[in-house]
């Protein structure tokens, strides 16, 4: 639903986004993930048509979005990381304001007014816009990126502004929509949020996506550049002997008890080392959490 070909994007003699080819696909919850600074938000506003690349293309549901960026935001809802209202004006008559340019009745509109406004749980406020709080304008942006019922919703750092109660809800609607089938973007640095509500993961770093997959496959890849070691914690029948493997950093040994720390899973190697001897009763890997590891890694870049 989503594709970048070599997206480029340069600032003076910086490349803010650099050759980036990242695939999204249709019914995706995807979380982008990255540092200040990696090049997330100058992604969002190219696929959203709000500036062009520099080299490079983005299409959305095969729209290519700098040639036909009217088309393309016909398909997109966008919240972006602060969004503005008339402070005058509540907030039905702000997304009426904005309902009014896309192409849809007026009957339509009102319902679908109706009903966002439930679901982003603003229904029964009827104080105007300038009187919200940071959270309530979040959710009303929400809201409105949904207007034009969307095949694609894009979301840059939406729980940024929201409390505990307004981050639960949130998670909600995200689910709703991911079981109407709409492909979501979620641009965050805070990966903890990001794992709660997506099933796919890419990492930006300097302008680069550095791993890609499933949360569980994006864990592979952060452990292999992590310098965090792995723990394989071993148990055996007998006193264990030394054990020898280069990729071994450090081994403490206590009777039939090892804790071995390593950068490799290198279960199959110990227990082809250690089966004919010693029965191994127990071998189990304890890896660092994703927050650490993605940490470790973006901190030394
Ligand atoms: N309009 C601009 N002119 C010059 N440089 C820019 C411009 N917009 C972004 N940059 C630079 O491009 C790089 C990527 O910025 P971008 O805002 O895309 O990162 P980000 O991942 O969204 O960061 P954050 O999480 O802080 O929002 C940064 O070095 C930034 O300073």
């Amino acid at each position: 639903m989503i594709t970048t070909r070599n997206l480029t994007k340069v600032y003076g003699e910086k490349a803010a986004v650099n050759n980036l080819n990242l695939e999204v696909g249709d019914g995706e919850v995807f979380g982008f993930l990255g540092p200040n600074g990696a090049g997330k938000s100058t992604t969002i506003l190219m696929l959203t048509g709000m500036i062009e690349p520099t080299s490079g293309n983005c299409l959305v549901d095969g729209i290519d979005v700098a040639r036909n960026p009217l088309k393309a935001k016909e398909i997109i809802g966008y919240l972006p990381e602060d969004v503005g209202f008339y402070g005058n004006l509540t907030a039905e008559q702000n997304l009426d304001y904005v309902g009014k340019f896309y192409p849809m009745s007026s009957k339509i509109r009102r319902e679908r007014i109706a009903s966002l406004l439930e679901l982003v749980r603003l229904k029964d406020v009827t104080q105007t816009v300038g009187g919200y709080s940071r959270g309530m304008n979040q959710r009303l942006g929400l809201a409105q990126a949904l207007l034009n019922d969307p095949k694609v919703v894009i979301l840059d750092e939406p729980t940024a502004n929201l409390d505990p109660e307004g981050v639960f809800q949130f998670r909600e609607i995200i689910r709703q929509l991911s079981e109407e089938g709409k492909t979501i973007l979620i641009c965050s640095h805070v990966l903890s949020e990001i794992k709660q509500v997506c099933k796919t993961l890419g990492i930006l770093s300097q302008g680069e996506l550095v791993a890609r997959g499933s949360v569980e496959e994006v864990e592979k890849q952060l452990i292999e550049k992590s310098k965090i070691p792995l723990k394989i914690i071993l148990e055996t029948k007998e006193t264990l002997p030394e054990i020898k493997d280069p990729n071994i950093e450090k081994i403490e040994i206590d009777g039939n008890h090892a804790v071995i720390y390593t950068q490799k899973d290198i279960r199959n190697e110990l227990s082809d080392l250690l089966r004919k001897d010693f029965g191994i009763i127990e071998m189990h890997l304890e890896s660092p959490a994703l927050e650490e590891l993605f940490l470790n890694v973006y901190r030394r870049e």
